[in-house]
């Protein structure tokens, strides 16, 4: 499947405010890629695709984690947590996509994890500063990820985290995992 087809099928999938915030991904990932020295095409593609479960049924993302062996706990989590491995699920299944490094940059794009890999940190950065996020800390991620991807995702995570903790929701542990490994990455490399 060439661009513009995975653009149009990837669009279909979503309502049109949802695929501005995919085309903001998008863009952000390839200013992130080049500022960081990632490869700027498969950011894009990882983009183009992070958000292509989000508007699949309940029922439709808990049977692909059972059948296909995707984490089980993370159904005892938000379901905002579910469309990303499931999201990866259907790049590799319907889009063709083989590449580990963007399914693994969907698959992580809300939780993170430990050790993340470069796309992992852009793809997931670039969800949360695209041009049309506003949220209390928005500012400062952008400002951060002028220079330091790790910083930048650490406020990212904090934002979630603060957000969850305020509304008293659980906290799916892989995103404490993530934002645990960052800290000390950017500590040993301040040393
Ligand atoms: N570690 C986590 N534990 C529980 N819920 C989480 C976690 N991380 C993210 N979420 C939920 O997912 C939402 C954000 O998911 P995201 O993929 O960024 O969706 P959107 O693009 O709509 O903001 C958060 O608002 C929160 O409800």
């Amino acid at each position: 499947m060439n661009r513009n087809e995975m653009i149009e099928s990837v669009r279909a999938e979503m309502p049109e405010r949802r695929w501005i915030h995919t085309v903001g991904v998008m863009e952000t990932a390839v200013i992130l890629a080049k500022r960081f020295g990632a490869d700027p095409e498969t950011a894009e593609t990882a983009a183009i695709l992070h958000d292509v479960a989000k508007y699949w049924p309940t029922s439709k993302m808990e049977l692909i984690i059972r059948q296909e062996g995707l984490p089980a706990d993370l159904l005892d989590y938000d379901k905002e947590l579910w469309h990303a491995p499931v999201g990866a699920f259907a790049a590799e299944r319907d889009y063709g996509v083989t590449d580990i490094i963007i399914l693994d940059a969907i698959r992580y794009h809300t939780s993170g994890r430990e050790r993340m890999t470069l796309m992992d940190k852009i793809v997931c950065l670039a969800d949360y500063m695209e041009p049309g996020r506003d949220f209390p800390g928005v500012h400062k991620i952008r400002e951060l990820a002028e220079h330091n991807v790790d910083k930048a995702l650490i406020a990212g995570f904090d934002s979630t985290i603060t957000f969850l903790l305020e509304r008293g929701k659980r906290i799916y542990p892989l995103t404490v995992a993530a934002r645990n490994d960052l800290i000390r990455t950017v500590r040993e490399a301040e040393l």
